[in-house]
């Protein structure tokens, strides 16, 4: 424990150096006694200046305000040389020591939600990472799938994160592209849906410009743009999963958030057609999917979690989705929880408009009770395959192919499914993301 002597606003000031933060005590104006306590872990930078021959120090720190967001915080303490140079070489020692990342890949996507991603990342993001001594590498995407194309080549041997400055879909794209990339790298048949997938170095942080931002808010209570930079730059990370999905005898996608076939799947495809609409069409269109649901005979085959044994479960159904980041039970209602160690299929069978209209609002309002309807089961599963039995199919190049329109709503975006047959596997902690609670 080290004791400086400071000033601040020109009364004394005493900044003492603990084993895990520094503590600032100072008179305010009225005479009252002030202590702040800054965690090493909240550490921004720490800059020494020399203006009008004075010296001072300026120690900028990350501090939690209301409603889960955090905000940049600057100390400014004044003294000789001597005991800011201590300051200063003291604290950059403890910058050093964490974690915190130097080098990040930035990927914008500049058509998302009102296309203002570069906006966002030029005046808000990119300062903040300058102030924290991060280099970046900007790339602004050109068109759909460039995001994952790119992390295909890009040399990523000095980066240590990566940051999608979008939304769900950008998210998508750039779990698509970083879990190909390792694969790719480790020699991994990404085709073969029984790898094993070998998980992801680069964690992901992601900066909510997008017009849904689900995952941000998921990860942070918030879809605060400064709370989600200062989660990336504290450099905090938790695992998280992936699922593939295989059909034909190859890798479809891999899904970071959800995967919904039937409804959800249709509702994408619709909202898809009114993208002009913009953030409203996800109010209105769902309605009128939900309105002319179609039911298929669908057989559901799993390996039960306990016995091991592997089940069958054949029904007219009007959906089959697993909720990626799992919706768990809290209390009344359902938390969103990362990287859990098991995936929940849900089968949704055929009942009347009513009930399944009840059944959805809960959904949607995140009620614990959504999932407590007679027509809907939950397994707990590592993967499951989904046959259509009964939709007619044509011989395409030697395989089965169905006629149909089938769809997979897949982190938002809509996965087309043009095979009778289709496997999903989940792949337990297959990438990081920034962003642990830590407040
Ligand atoms: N330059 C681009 N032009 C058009 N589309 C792009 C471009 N770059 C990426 N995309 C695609 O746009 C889709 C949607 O992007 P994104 O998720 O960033 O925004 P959003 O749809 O507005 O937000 P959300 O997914 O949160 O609702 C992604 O699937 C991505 O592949």
């Amino acid at each position: 424990m080290t004791t400086l002597s400071f000033f601040k606003n020109s009364k004394a000031c005493q900044v003492t150096l603990h084993a895990s933060s520094l503590q600032v005590v100072y008179q305010k104006k009225n005479n009252k006694l002030v202590t702040v306590d800054i965690s090493y872990v909240y550490l921004l930078a720490v800059e020494g200046r020399y203006n009008n021959g004075a010296h001072s120090v300026n120690v900028h720190y990350v501090k939690p305000v209301v409603n889960r967001r955090l905000r940049v915080e600057t100390l400014t303490v004044h003294s000789d040389l001597d005991q800011c140079n201590m300051l200063v070489t003291a604290l950059q020692g403890e910058l050093a020591a964490t974690d915190k990342p130097k080098k990040l890949a930035v990927i914008i996507n500049p058509n998302s939600g009102k296309k203002q991603a570069e906006k966002v990342f030029h005046n808000k993001v990119a300062p903040l990472f300058k102030l924290c001594g991060i280099e970046t590498h900007v790339v602004v995407t050109k068109a759909p799938k460039k995001a994952r194309d790119v992390l295909q080549t890009l040399d990523l041997s000095e980066i240590e994160g990566l940051v999608t400055v979008g939304g769900d879909g950008l998210y998508c794209e750039v779990l698509n592209g970083v879990i190909l990339r390792t694969q790719k790298d480790n020699g991994v048949n990404v085709n073969d849906p029984d790898s094993k997938v070998v998980r992801s170095r680069l964690p992901i942080g992601i900066i909510p410009a997008g017009t849904g931002d689900m995952v941000v808010q998921y990860l942070h209570g918030t879809r605060d743009v400064m709370t989600a930079a200062l989660k990336i730059v504290l450099g905090a990370t938790m695992p998280t999963n992936a699922v593939s999905v295989h059909q034909g005898g190859e890798l479809s996608a891999y899904a970071g958030l959800v995967l919904g076939f039937g409804l959800q799947g249709d509702m994408m495809a619709d909202c898809e057609r009114f993208r002009w609409m913009g953030h409203s069409r996800y109010n209105v269109i769902p309605i009128s999917t939900v309105l002319s649901r179609r039911s298929l005979d669908v057989e559901v085959e799993y390996e039960d979690e306990t016995t091991m044994e592997t089940k069958k479960t054949s029904d007219a159904m009007f959906s089959v989705d697993t909720y990626v980041v799992s919706k768990e039970q809290r209390g009344d209602k359902l938390q969103h929880v990362f990287g859990t160690d098991t995936l929940k299929v849900y089968m949704t069978s055929k009942c009347s408009l009513g009930k399944h209209v009840q059944q959805l609002t809960k959904l949607k309002e995140n009620e614990a009770s959504a999932f407590d309807f007679d027509f809907v089961q939950e397994k707990r599963v590592q993967g499951y395959t989904v046959r259509l039995p009964n939709e007619p199919v044509v011989m395409e190049g030697g395989k089965r192919v169905l006629r149909g329109k089938y769809n997979i709503n897949c982190d938002g975006e809509v996965l087309k499914i043009t095979h009778p047959e289709y496997h999903v596997r989940l792949h337990h902690h297959a990438l990081r993301v920034f962003g642990e609670a830590i407040v």
